[in-house]
Formats: structure tokens, C-alpha cells, sequence
């Protein structure tokens, strides 16, 4: 059996697997949180066991640093399973969010391959920053197996310069690597693959538009298996309107706030990354309580999701378009999978484009992949959980073998 664990690192949490390559199963889950603020938490599952009330675990402990975090990993395993011993992690597998033009395939990671990942963290300042510690920290405690990263840029090399490139002056943007990446490409390979597995069809024949919608979002549109336009750009910002991130608007909104109301650089950093999207329009980046609201009649809640739908809309229509055909359309990630008035929504009244959910199967709750389109409707919708974790360990498996 070859194992693989699998790091997925935020800056002050992170998430792991403990995945059985072969039998494309996890044995354990877990989230370690709260690093660095005085009350950390752990939540380890063991998923070898059967008996599923008590397979869970929650501890509350100061995790000063990532290092401390893994540490306490290591001591979930001990104390509830499964052994690492027994399924001793052959390699590490790490999410990555930007690899940059540099990283297109999974890399072994080397002190230099960490110093180039480090060197794009400008651009990707909520995430490279993290998946570095989160690499140190792995390292530190597993010193003896190889450590891979897979990043999210990745399945989006196959852009067409058409696609990524942004009209500004050529030989300014080739000085500082200004182009769009596109990001989630993990999920969005995995879930385009899953959905032609599911569909018994071959990914070569389907044009496929895939909507990743957990707090950061993105859209790819994928041809025949290959990413051709993807809503993400330089940095994950751009697109659809996320949990704290604005997404698309006009550049000159920068400069104005800039003139007018003196925002420095940081300021607005901040403003877009962190307090814009759904938290800016309403308070709430939880979809779950948004939803909540905005069924109770509160009506700031109600325009923060037509918002959100709008701008949905708009990226599915011109994806239509660049795509020319369109077999499949696949939800996924936190809000896409569990949210059914957001897909009901973002496809309501696209009868024209041979769209029509069947909102019975829509709103029906399950945790397969399932079809939620009516049996007349020429494209196939879908709703596909994404596994990252499962895709970064059949990934780093294949970079170490
Ligand atoms: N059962 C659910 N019902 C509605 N929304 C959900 C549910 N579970 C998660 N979400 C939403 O999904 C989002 C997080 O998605 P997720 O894919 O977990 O994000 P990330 O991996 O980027 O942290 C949140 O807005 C959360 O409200
Ligand atoms: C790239 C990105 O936005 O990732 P996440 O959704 O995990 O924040
Ligand atoms: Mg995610």
C-alpha cells in the first residue's frame, strides 16, 4: 500500500489526509486551526473505522507555530489512529496556490524550489506565504521521505495567450510576470475528470464549464480536458465575488480610492482581499448564513446574493461563447455542492443555451456526484464534490515513482 499525506496550509491553520493512493481512499482527516492565537484547536478523524459515531476527535491547546501543529498531528494518530507506523506516508504532497511560469508539473521540493515559491508570494499573498511554513514545518517532522508540490496554477498552462495575457504595455508586464494563472486548478481538473468518469464519456469529446465556489471561486471553462479561459488572474482576486474578496471591478476604483480617500497600497490590499465580497456587501462571508438571512427577509443579505448570481451569469454566458459548445456544467467546493438556490439562480431562465435544471434534483441533498438537470436538457449539470486532497496524492505519488 502506498500512502501519501497531503498538507493543505492556510496561515494560521492548516488541513491534511492521509491517503491510500491504490485505493483512492483517505484514512484520516483533519484540521489543525487557530495557530498562533493562543487557543488552537485539532479535529482528527480516523475513516478506517466503521464505527462512525466515535471516529472523531477535537482538542483544544495552544499551537504557538505550524511546527507545534504537526506535532500535534503526530499525537492525534498516536493516540487515535490509524497508525502511522503501520501506513507510514511514503511522500508529502502540498497544495501550492502560484507556481509562477516557473512550476507546471508536481516538483520535488528542494531549498530552491522553497526559495521560488517564497519569491512568488507577492503574488499570492493570502496563501504561498503559508504553504512555505507549512512546507518547513512538514519537513522538520517528516525529515525522511520527499516533500512534493502541486500547485494551482498548473492545469491552467494550457491558456492561450489570447486568454492570458492583459492589455497593458507587453514589455512592462514580461518585466514583473503580469499575465493571468488562473487558480483551483486542482479541483477543477479533478472535477472536469470525475464528471466525464461519471457521465461514461470521454473528456477528449466534452466541452465542460466548471464552477468552484468555496470561499475563493473561480470559473474554468475546459475543453476536450484542457483549461481555455479561467476567471482568476494574476492573483486569486480577479473573477467572481468571493467570501471576503471583491473579484472584477473596474482598475480605476484602485486609483480613485487611492486619490480620494488616501488608501496606501496595504490599505487597499486588505480592502479587496479581505473585507470585500460578501463580507463587504453584508457582513457575512458564510454562505450558510447569508442564505439564512436572506430567506428571513433581510434584504442587505438578499442583493449581497444577486450580486453574487449577477456575476455568475456573466461569466457563464461569455464562457458559452469562448467555449462555442457546451456539454456539461459542474458545481463543486463549499457553496457549490450545498447551496442550491446559487445554482438554481446562475442558470435560471439559460433555456436558450439548452440549460434546465430539474430543481427536485437540485434541491434533493447528497454527498455523490449527481445530475441536477432535467432530462430534456441538451447540457448535462452536474454537482461534483471535489477531492483536492485525493488529486495532490495521486499527483505527488506519481512525481516520486
Ligand atoms: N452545508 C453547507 N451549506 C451551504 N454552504 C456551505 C455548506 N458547507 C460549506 N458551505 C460554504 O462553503 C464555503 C466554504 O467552501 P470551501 O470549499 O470549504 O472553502 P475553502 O476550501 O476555500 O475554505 C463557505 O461560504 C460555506 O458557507
Ligand atoms: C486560490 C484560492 O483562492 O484558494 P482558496 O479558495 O483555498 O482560498
Ligand atoms: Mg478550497
Amino acid at each position: 500500500m502506498s500512502t501519501v499525506l497531503v498538507v493543505n496550509s492556510g496561515s494560521s491553520s492548516f488541513k491534511y489526509q492521509l491517503i491510500d493512493v491504490e485505493n483512492r481512499t483517505a484514512l484520516a482527516s483533519g484540521l489543525v486551526e487557530r495557530i498562533g492565537e493562543g487557543a488552537g484547536r485539532v479535529k482528527h478523524r480516523d475513516l478506517t473505522r466503521t464505527d462512525e459515531g466515535d471516529s472523531s476527535w477535537e482538542r483544544h491547546t495552544p499551537i504557538p507555530d505550524h511546527t507545534a501543529g504537526f506535532g500535534e498531528m503526530i499525537a492525534s494518530f498516536t493516540e487515535h489512529g490509524p497508525s502511522l507506523e503501520d501506513n507510514a506516508p511514503v511522500a508529502v504532497g502540498h497544495r501550492v496556490v502560484h507556481g509562477g511560469r516557473r512550476f507546471f508539473e508536481p516538483t520535488v521540493i528542494t531549498d530552491l524550489v522553497k526559495i521560488n515559491i517564497e519569491d512568488l508570494s507577492d503574488l499570492a499573498p493570502l496563501h504561498n506565504p503559508a504553504a512555505v511554513q507549512g512546507i518547513d514545518a512538514a519537513q522538520r517532522v517528516f525529515g525522511d521521505v520527499p516533500h512534493v508540490a502541486v500547485f494551482d496554477t498548473a492545469f491552467h498552462r494550457t491558456l492561450s495567450p489570447a486568454a492570458y495575457t492583459y492589455a497593458i504595455d507587453r514589455d512592462l508586464a514580461a518585466k514583473h510576470r503580469i499575465r493571468r494563472y488562473g487558480f483551483h486548478g486542482t479541483s477543477h481538473k479533478y472535477v472536469s475528470e470525475a464528471a466525464a468518469r461519471f457521465l461514461d464519456r470521454p473528456l477528449e469529446d466534452l466541452a465542460q464549464i466548471v464552477l468552484h465556489l468555496g470561499n475563493g471561486a473561480s470559473i474554468t471553462a475546459i475543453d476536450g480536458g484542457r483549461s481555455v479561459e479561467t476567471s482568476m488572474g494574476l492573483t486569486p482576486l480577479e473573477g467572481l465575488v468571493m467570501g471576503s474578496r471583491s473579484g472584477d471591478l473596474d482598475p480605476a476604483v484602485l486609483l480613485h480610492l487611492a486619490r480620494r480617500a488616501q488608501l496606501s497600497t496595504d490599505e487597499l490590499d486588505t480592502l479587496l482581499n479581505k473585507k470585500s465580497g460578501l463580507v463587504g456587501l453584508a457582513g457575512d462571508s458564510d454562505m450558510r448564513d447569508l442564505t439564512a438571512r436572506a430567506e428571513g427577509g433581510d434584504s442587505v443579505a438578499r442583493e449581497a446574493l444577486d450580486v453574487y448570481v449577477h456575476r455568475l451569469r456573466h461569466y457563464i454566458g461569455a464562457y458559452v461563447a469562448q467555449l462555442g459548445r457546451l456539454d456539461v456544467i459542474a458545481f463543486t467546493a463549499g457553496v457549490g455542492e450545498n447551496t442550491p438556490v446559487v445554482r438554481s439562480e446562475s442558470l435560471a431562465g439559460l433555456e436558450l443555451f439548452g440549460i434546465r435544471i430539474d430543481e427536485e434534483r437540485n434541491n434533493a441533498t447528497s454527498r455523490e456526484t449527481r445530475v441536477i438537470s432535467a432530462d430534456d436538457s441538451a447540457v448535462t449539470v452536474l454537482v461534483v464534490p471535489t477531492d483536492e486532497e485525493l488529486e495532490i496524492a495521486i499527483q505527488t505519488l506519481a512525481a516520486v515513482s
